[in-house]
């Protein structure tokens, strides 16, 4: 069995509280800090931008998981690459095409950053299947993207088993990472799947940090 990544998302940070959070964060288990980038297009909510990016690089050392909900992939990239994303995370439904989804990621190699390609629940995975080349981590979101808190979709997991089996058949080293609706309980099933990273925003900021995350592996 492959080591568990917990990746607390900051979208259900305490901004009123945020220098204890993350002092307890980086005291926790938790590796990577998932930021979620929202541009109000390609989902209905409006979050961080660049520096926001920067300021936390400057507290922490945890590996910056940034994950963008943009219209415009190509873009946005770029902004978070300079702003010193470790792993960038773009959505395949934001892409004109498979050439498109290929070149970002190359971008994203050639900035020495891991590439990650998001898929919404509507989309069949089975469109990374020819890409899994190129794709350091594949993000299944397992609720509609734009909001934290909400329910797990169970149904998810069948496309964390598919795309496990493409990863293995091919031959690959690529990441699964989970996002939405994460908990004890929703681990367990996701682990069993087949996922490698949790993202878990509300569930580790609502409970103590530490136990949550820890409550996670
Ligand atoms: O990308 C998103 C939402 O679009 C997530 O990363 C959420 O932040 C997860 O929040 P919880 O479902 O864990 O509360
Ligand atoms: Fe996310």
């Amino acid at each position: 069995m492959t080591k568990t990544i917990v990746a607390p998302s900051i979208l259900s940070l305490d901004y009123a509280n945020v220098s204890e959070q993350l002092k307890q964060l980086n005291e926790s288990k938790a590796e990577w800090l998932h930021f979620d980038v929202m541009d109000g297009h390609f989902v209905p909510n409006l979050t961080f931008g660049p520096d926001l990016l920067k300021g936390f690089k400057k507290c922490t050392d945890m590996v910056m998981d940034v994950h963008i909900m943009v219209e415009d992939p190509v873009f946005f990239t770029d902004v978070f690459l300079k702003a010193g994303a470790d792993i960038l995370t773009f959505h395949y439904e934001a892409c004109k095409d498979e050439k498109e989804v290929r070149m970002i990621c190359e971008e994203i190699h050639a900035c020495h950053a891991k590439a990650g390609v998001s898929v919404k629940p509507g989309t069949p995975i089975s469109v990374l299947d020819p890409l899994l080349d190129v794709i350091d981590v594949v993000l299944i979101m397992s609720v509609e993207p734009g909001f934290g808190g909400q329910s797990f979709m169970e149904d998810m997991l069948e496309k964390v088993r598919y795309i496990k089996k493409q990863i293995v058949e091919q031959n690959r080293s690529t990441l699964i990472e989970i996002d939405g609706g994460i908990n004890a309980d929703t681990a367990k099933l996701a682990k069993a799947a087949g996922v490698d990273v949790l993202v878990a925003g509300s569930y580790v900021f609502r409970n103590d940090i530490k136990a949550a995350v820890e409550s996670l592996l």
